[in-house]
């Protein structure tokens, strides 16, 4: 080989080491060439590289297992350094904390009541500017009620698993009473329309119709499964169980990827059908850092508060709620104690086998089943509420008790301020109340605000600072929530980190773990063409048969109010086909 040539080829190697362009074309035969050269002049340096490139492709310690392919029902072992973090995010843990507290408020704050009152309470209902209907918000919930139950004996203790494996459907525990009632131990199966998590009862019934779809999905996938794998699941209870579990949990992933951050953003107004997709694996490469997958969740404090999203309950389902603590024995004067006690009373006397609870008077039949009808009146409904807008004065009265319970907790444990936490964000702190309210300011808010922080901006607390501060544009591509602004960033980092780092949705979301599941086995091509990537309509149209139409906007966009979908989807010509009938009318 001639000198030019050998140093050409250094160089190529060195450029294909240190740029780390991936893939390799190893039918160039890099590495040989390396050992060619270094045969005929060892070098220390490229022998250094080509060691160091060689030991480094190699995980240490070991980040993924053989076996070990089910969730845990109390969410230990999601992460996928087994080793050394299997308690990581598991229910029981303590929050963990994102934010430093750097300014301490020069005065103390006046009482959670009189901050409620002031700046918090809904005087009148606003609708949200966008139309977004109640029925997003049921998903919403189901999805904090997955990751946070704070423990009312100890507010640091989060009795939920830190992950997206719907809790609320399967408990968050083997042993706890919440866990065994709901199995039939047979073939895989869930009692019918049977949930783990009593806290759905006391929701608007939208929100447990949801879950009762996720539920039928659970026992759906174990039949399928049952009966394309006799050989595997028969007499295997646990393992079609866990198997069908993984999977309903895939679907669960997939509509809070296509339908809920989609319609969050705006997408859907779109023909893009690009999805904010925090699952796919980025590699290192030449000026970018590996983003690492698997490595476990813990839901922090912060985060609790910035998804308590009360401003956005409905007209209608805050009537619902009233008449509901009504029968509970709350009312907004109620003191936390009170609300705590009225609210245990409550959940002594229910039934302790969750398959013969019921809510909304709904009455099982001889299988144990709602009536179909009924629980799509529920999510129907539910597309024809518009939400509430968030911002200042927007938290229902009936709330009262719940938000004053919420902010005294935040001050024992010592929640850090607003200000401190855009820091934390990386957002600028707001330099004035103006700042934080927007322009044009509503200056009756400004000045209630001033005269509760004593006029000091870095006094603002961070929950009622994040339930009063400006909102985003609503109507508007990017950000169709409408969500106040702070709020608006926090969910998307908290909502990337919780299912990055949850090994069943990465490393461990795979083929092999799931059975061969034909993902397609819920689809139907005439809707599949219409819902821009969206899947929950799946559940409609498979759990919920013969209500809904499958070219209809109440099935393929019900997370926009009705009142509002053709506007939002006026630039859509795409869409050739849908049409607008309502399910039941
Ligand atoms: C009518 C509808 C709703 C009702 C009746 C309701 C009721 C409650 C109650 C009673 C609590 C206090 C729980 C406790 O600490 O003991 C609470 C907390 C909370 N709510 Fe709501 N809520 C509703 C809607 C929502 C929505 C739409 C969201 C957000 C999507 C939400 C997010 C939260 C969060 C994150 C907490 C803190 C939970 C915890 O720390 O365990 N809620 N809610
Ligand atoms: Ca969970």
């Amino acid at each position: 080989m001639g000198k030019l040539k050998e140093i050409k080829e250094i160089a190529e190697l060195l450029i294909l080491f240190l740029f780390q362009k991936s893939p390799i074309d190893d039918s160039k035969l890099f590495l040989e060439k390396i050992i060619k050269i270094m045969s005929k002049e060892p070098h220390p340096l490229f022998e250094r590289v080509l060691v160091t490139q060689l030991w480094n492709e190699i995980a240490k310690p070991p980040a993924m297992f053989a076996g070990y392919s089910y969730r845990d029902f109390d969410g230990s072992d999601y992460s996928r350094f087994r080793l050394f973090s299997s308690t990581f995010g598991m229910a029981g843990s303590q929050y963990a904390r994102s934010a430093r507290i750097q300014n301490l408020p020069s005065e103390i704050p006046p009482t959670a009541e009189t901050i409620f009152d002031s700046i918090m309470e809904r005087n009148t209902f606003k609708a949200h500017p966008s139309g977004i209907s109640a029925t997003l918000f049921y998903l919403a919930t189901i999805i904090t009620h997955d990751l946070f139950n704070t423990d009312p004996r100890d507010p640091t203790i989060n009795r939920n698993s830190s992950y997206l494996d719907l809790t609320p459907l399967y408990g968050n525990s083997k042993i706890s009473a919440m866990q065994q009632p709901i199995r039939t131990f047979q073939d895989g199966l869930l009692k019918p329309d049977t949930f783990a998590d009593s806290r759905i009862l006391l929701q608007p019934p939208g929100v447990g119709a949801m879950l009762i779809l996720f539920s039928r999905n659970h026992n759906y996938i174990a039949g399928e499964l049952l009966k394309k794998n006799p050989d595997r699941f028969s007499n295997s209870d646990e393992d079609l169980f866990q198997t069908a579990r993984l999977i309903n949990c895939g679907y669960y992933l997939k509509i809070v990827i296509h339908n809920y951050i989609r319609t969050i953003l705006g997408l859907d107004a779109t023909k893009s059908e690009w999805f904010l997709d925090p699952t796919k694996p980025y590699n290192k490469s030449w000026l970018l850092q590996e983003v690492p997958t698997g490595i476990g969740n813990q839901v922090s404090l912060e985060f609790n508060y910035i998804y308590r999203w009360h401003p956005a309950i409905a007209e209608k389902d805050v009537e619902w709620s009233e008449k509901e603590f009504k029968r509970l024995g709350i009312t907004p004067e109620s003191t936390v104690n009170e609300f705590k006690e009225k609210v245990k009373d409550w959940s002594t006397i229910l039934n302790k086998d969750p398959s013969k609870w019921t809510f909304n008077n709904m009455i099982r039949d001889e299988e144990g089943k709602f009536p179909n009808n009924k629980l799509a009146e529920e999510l129907v409904n539910g597309t024809e509420k518009v939400a509430g807008a968030f911002g200042a004065n927007n938290i229902p009265k009936i709330f009262r008790v719940i938000e004053v319970y919420g902010i005294q907790s935040a001050r024992t444990l010592g929640l850090c301020s607003l200000n401190d936490f855009r820091r934390f964000l990386k957002l600028k702190p707001y330099d004035s109340f103006e700042d934080m309210m927007g322009h044009p300011s509503d200056l009756t808010v400004v000045n209630k605000l001033k005269s509760l922080y004593g006029n000091a901006i870095e006094n603002v607390e961070l929950y009622p600072g994040l339930m009063s501060e400006k909102t985003k544009p609503g109507d508007n591509i990017g950000s169709m929530l409408a969500l106040p602004f702070t709020v608006s960033r926090a969910i998307l980092s908290d909502a990337v980190n919780l299912v990055r780092n949850d090994r069943f949705f990465t490393d461990d979301f795979n083929q092999h773990n799931l059975a061969y599941w034909d993902w397609n086995i819920l689809e139907d091509q005439a809707s599949k063409k219409l819902a821009s990537g969206g899947i929950i309509h799946q559940l409609f149209l498979k759990h919920l048969p013969g209500i809904y139409d499958n070219k209809s906007t109440w099935t393929l966009y019900s997370f926009i109010s009705s009142s509002k979908i053709k506007d939002h989807l006026k630039n859509r010509d795409d869409l050739e086909g849908i049409n607008y009938n309502k399910p039941l009318d």
